[in-house]
């Protein structure tokens, strides 16, 4: 004996029943077959809402039950062939909904619908739908015997939720057995009747329970739920593209993952197939070559410690909390009897092993109700300030990891954590029961989508991780970086399991937005000039409300404006990648306090590229004193601008040409006085020193300026007209050095805690003499670096190589 039961979509239309007709066809060469069909998809949501509508005098529900009546007419007219079965089943159908019709004005005329009528009502979807299929076999010559449901199972009189006695509904299966000797039944799903005979249901969802119920009573072989995906899936997949089916489950995984929302199976109906260990298929009707899901006692190993994924929305804690309930037997009772008594259903609980306070979680939609019955059970201790009054907080929901391997696997936690933590998803409880099946975390509604993204990635995808990038400013070293990400997208897929999406792009006129999946890397210079603008600010909530998994902000502008958004961006755990400077140059406590806030915020503020451009400098300082080197010296040309520009004037072109030449081969600031006043090695070398742990301020750099203070007074324009007026003054700076020997570098040097920049004659022989181009060079004297220093020196300038510069950080960032 087989059991199979088809869904509401799996019924929906004549031509998916045909597609029943053939699955169960099949099913029938191997032995016979007990069908539990639902009501034609949506028919049960339409009933509910004719009675509803009847009993608040709304005579609207005339109109749904005529559209029921004829969709159940076409069905019949489209799976009868020959006018002889259709004159057969029209008139009962008929008879249905007339009878249907005097129910609802009995609704109509009383203004009122009971728990049993709604039962009553609501039957008339799997009455119909049943007698129709027996009719398609039957006029296909398929000897099908209808089975009345109700007088098969057996409930109590909750109606709506009725719960199954299992030993009469036993007795009845196996009597009609006995009496109807048919190798195809068909039977209503979702319906049953109480010890009086009146007609309950077993909750929505229950024809999946309606058939377990019987697979049991019968012991069949198999069960087979026909539904239209392909089994149960590691994650929903309307939250997660890349869900795939699971193949093989335990009961007790399927139950957990049903149970936390996987809505492919009704929770209770593993129970009863669980109990005689029939095995269960969860299949498509619409691709029944699919393997599906087979449930089964003793699952195949599996790699994965992580069965699937799931979630409940709607969820609110409630939190109990207060002196009076330590040490007090019987507290916890009598929170769950009031509940209890208000028929509040407990989803989660967790209670911290001070007894201090006590939390449940449980549908938004009681909330109220909990509150009125917890309130007053415990009104002696509220007045007595004894407890605060029940505290609830909703908007939440809970994601569950599920898995039977998690058990005695140490690790798993931790990378929920971590994976959460580093994407900003605050843990407001968490729960994990003893069999270790189970780890819920309760977390804020909103963010369900990412943490539940981000898990999947953890725990199913080893090939892929999403990394989401919102870039500021695409303008030399921007524009450099976006066509290396272009190039390299399908590299970094393939290699390292990145996947860089693009989410965002903006300069100071546009914005360009990708609603999902990235932006097109081919096309954005066009796209990104017909976009609308966006303050900075605008972009910056855009990034949190876009609330995506490994979110980095790519700072590539020079603006101060935007270092004032990296505060509010690592808050919410998105990292940080930065070219511009002007954060980590700031006052102290602003620097110190960004670092903070990502070491708090478990992301990460990175700016390599702010000291010698792609160059490992800030790293190389960093691997020395985490390892507990201390810096003692640092000598450097920090500067490719005016290295580029010592090394190529000579007086044989003017002063200004060779500047106007650095700054069109990208290598000055956007304001080309930055690098020319000393004021770009500063920030430099402050930076550095910080880096080294000193904490030190811009105006304790000391900065010579070799330029005539008229340079400076004007703007960028006016600046080259000044160089230009006081040629002069460089090519004597130039001849001086010259005619010993010497050459001219701007220096930056660091010693024990003071910093100083300025231009120097540097002789032949010397560490910082022969240094070509835009090069940069950084001599670390430390405590282990003590007579030759470490030294790191090459191109410290130019937008190729600082573009570079920012996508290895990028990929620090994204690989956290
Ligand atoms: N060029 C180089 O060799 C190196 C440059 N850097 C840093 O790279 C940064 C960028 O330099 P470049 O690309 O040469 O500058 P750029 O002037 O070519 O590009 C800056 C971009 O920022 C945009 N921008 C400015 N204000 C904005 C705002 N409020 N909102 C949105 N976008 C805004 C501009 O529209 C432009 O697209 C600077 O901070 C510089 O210090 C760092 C290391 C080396
Ligand atoms: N303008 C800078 C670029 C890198 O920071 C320089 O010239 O070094």
């Amino acid at each position: 004996m087989q059991v199979l039961k088809f869904g509401g979509t799996s019924v929906a239309s004549a031509e998916n029943i045909e597609k029943v007709i053939a699955i169960v066809g099949q099913a029938l060469a191997q032995g016979p077959v007990v069908l539990v069909v639902s009501a034609l998809g949506g028919t049960t949501d339409a009933l509910i809402g004719a009675g509803r509508a009847a009993a608040a005098g709304d005579e609207a529900f005339r109109i749904t039950l005529r559209q029921l009546e004829a969709r159940h007419l076409t069905a019949a007219e489209a799976l009868l062939p020959t006018p002889a079965a259709q004159a057969e089943l029209q008139p009962w159908l008929t008879a249905q909904f007339t009878e249907l019709a005097l129910l609802a004005d009995g609704i109509f005329a009383l203004g009122e619908l009971s728990p049993r009528t709604l039962d009553r009502l609501m039957s008339y979807g799997e009455l119909l739908s049943s007698r129709l299929v027996v009719a398609a076999f039957q006029a296909r010559g398929l000897a099908a015997a209808w089975a009345d449901s109700r007088q098969l199972l057996r409930t109590n009189s909750r109606f709506g939720m009725a719960q199954v006695e299992e030993v009469v509904t036993e007795q009845q299966v196996r009597a009609f057995q006995l009496a109807t000797p048919s190798n195809l039944w068909v039977a209503p799903g979702f319906i049953a009747a109480d010890a009086e005979g009146h007609t309950t249901t077993l909750g929505r969802g229950g024809s999946d329970y309606t058939a377990a119920i019987l697979a049991a009573a019968l012991g069949a072989e198999k069960l087979e739920i026909w539904t239209d995906v392909s089994g149960m899936l590691t994650a929903d997949p309307r939250l997660v593209r890349a869900a795939r089916p699971i193949a093989h489950i335990s009961y007790e995984e399927a139950m957990e993952l049903s149970h936390f929302g996987a809505k492919v199976l009704y929770a209770p109906t593993v129970q009863p197939v669980r109990q005689r260990g029939i095995p269960m298929w969860i299949k498509n009707t619409f691709a029944p070559q699919d393997f599906g899901t087979l449930v089964e006692v003793a699952p195949p190993p599996t790699p994965n410690v992580v069965r699937g994924l799931s979630s409940i929305g709607n969820l609110a804690l409630l939190n109990l909390e207060g002196s009076g309930m330590v040490g007090v037997p019987g507290f916890s009772a009598r929170l769950f009897a009031a509940l209890a008594r208000a028929r509040i259903n407990v989803v989660l609980i967790t209670q911290s092993s001070s007894e201090h306070s006590i939390c449940v979680g449980v549908n938004e939609a009681d909330v109220p109700a909990a509150q009125g019955v917890v309130n007053e059970e415990f009104a002696g201790e509220i007045s007595a300030g004894r407890l605060e009054p029940l505290r609830p907080e909703t908007g939440l929901a809970i994601v569950a990891l599920v898995g039977e391997n998690m058990k005695n696997h140490p690790g798993i936690s931790g990378r929920l954590f971590s994976a959460l933590g580093h994407n900003g998803v605050n843990i407001r409880a968490i729960a994990q029961g003893a069999s270790e099946r189970n780890i819920s975390t309760v977390i804020r509604a909103s963010d369900v989508r990412k943490a539940i993204n981000v898990l999947h990635e953890e725990f199913f995808e080893a090939t892929s991780k999403q990394v989401n990038l919102f870039i500021l400013g695409p303008g030399n070293v921007g524009g450099k970086l976006l066509a290396q990400l272009a190039q390299q997208q399908a590299y970094l897929r393939e290699k390292l399991s990145l996947d860089l999406r693009v989410m965002a792009i903006a300069n100071s006129r546009h914005s360009l937005v990708s609603e999902e999946g990235g932006l097109d890397l081919r096309t954005w210079p066009e796209d990104l000039n017909e976009a609308p603008k966006l303050t900075l600010e605008e972009f910056t909530q855009l990034i949190i409300s876009k609330n995506l998994r490994n979110s980095i902000f790519v700072d590539v502008t020079a603006n101060p404006a935007a270092a004032d958004q990296y505060a509010p961006l690592l808050a919410k755990s998105v990292a940080i990648v930065a070219c511009n400077k002007v954060a980590a140059s700031a006052a102290y406590a602003s620097y110190r306090h960004l670092k903070q806030l990502a070491q708090d915020f478990n992301t990460k503020y990175l700016f390599e590229t702010n000291v010698g451009a792609a160059l490992p400098v800030i790293g190389t300082l960093g691997d020395l004193t985490r390892s507990g080197d201390v810096v003692r010296r640092m000598q450097a040309v920090l500067s490719g601008t005016l290295n580029f520009v010592f090394n190529n004037y000579d007086g044989s072109r003017p002063f200004a040409e060779v500047v106007r030449q650095a700054q069109a081969e990208g290598y000055t600031e956007p304001d080309p006085r930055l690098d020319l006043n000393g004021s770009d090695v500063a920030r430099k070398i402050l930076i550095l020193a910080r880096e080294a742990g000193q904490q030190l301020e811009m105006n304790d750099v000391a900065n010579e300026s070799f330029l005539p203070p008229s340079c400076l007074e004007g703007d960028v324009p006016a600046f080259y007209e000044q160089l230009a007026v006081h040629e002069p003054h460089f090519r004597a700076l130039y001849e001086a050095a010259a005619s010993e020997g010497k050459r001219l570098k701007f220096v930056a040097q660091y010693t024990d805690g003071q910093a100083a920049v300025g231009l120097q004659q540097i002789p032949p022989g010397h560490d910082l003499y022969d240094l070509r181009g835009k090069d940069n060079v950084v001599l670390f004297y430390t405590d282990r670096y003590t007579d030759q220093p470490l030294v790191v020196k090459g191109a410290g300038a130019g937008a190729e190589v600082t573009a570079s510069g920012v996508f290895a950080d990028i990929i620090r960032a994204a690989r956290l």
